[in-house]
């Protein structure tokens, strides 16, 4: 398989790219790092960011987790019909990203302080891509067919669902956008998996 992920064990940023590559049918290989054999230091220095994931794509080799996503989706047929399409589709991925970083910041910096104020805040989140999705007669966030900001949307839909297994019951729209998802075939069966189950959501174990 022309793609390798390599990346701490754990969900954390790999995990729309993942359910991505399940759902395209895609298969991949995992480098998984150990955070001991990280903190020496000498992988680190030949990271663009000093940092991990890295996706391998055969002799390419990126860097970011959202670059991951528009490189296969722009591979693979996820990222629109045209540029319109294209922008709409970054737009949507950009705002997931916005809620993932606010997500981050909670878990690892004040989950037992924070973790309640940001349940009782993550409407005025959500309500926002329930708007989209009320108004998509695809179901999907852009155009006719699925993209990846679709996955990435997925994905943190699931971890705030492990954070907060209520959060999506006031808006229907996603709700049926997590089951829709849910139950494509291939991303099931991954969903089912154990290299999916065994991985922890977070590097510091809260969820
Ligand atoms: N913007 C980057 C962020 C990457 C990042 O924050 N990586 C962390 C690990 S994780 O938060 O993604 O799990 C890291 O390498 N930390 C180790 C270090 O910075 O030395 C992305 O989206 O890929």
């Amino acid at each position: 398989a022309p793609y390798t992920i390599t990346y701490f064990a754990v969900r954390g940023r790999c995990g729309a790219l993942r359910i991505m590559l399940s759902d395209l049918g895609q298969e991949w290989k995992e480098i998984v790092v150990n955070f001991d054999e990280w903190m020496k230091g000498d992988l680190k220095k030949t990271c663009v960011f000093g940092q991990l994931p890295k996706l391998q794509d055969g002799d390419l080799v990126l860097f970011q987790s959202n670059t991951f996503l528009r490189h296969v989706g722009r591979k693979h047929g996820a990222y629109g019909k045209n540029d319109t399409e294209a922008a709409l589709i970054d737009m949507f991925n950009d705002g997931v990203e916005d809620l993932r970083i606010k997500y981050l910041k909670m878990i690892y910096q004040e989950y037992d302080t924070g973790k309640d104020a940001y349940i009782k805040d993550l409407p005025n989140h959500l309500s926002k891509f329930e708007a989209v999705l009320e108004k998509s007669s695809s179901g999907f966030l852009v155009g006719g067919s699925i993209s990846f900001a679709d996955y990435s949307l997925f994905e943190v839909l699931l971890n705030h669902q492990v954070l907060s297994p209520t959060c999506l019951d006031s808006f229907p729209a996603l709700n049926g956008f997590v089951q829709k998802m849910s139950s494509r075939p291939k991303i099931k069966a991954f969903l089912d998996s154990d290299a999916y189950k065994k991985l922890p959501i977070n590097g510091n174990g809260k969820q």
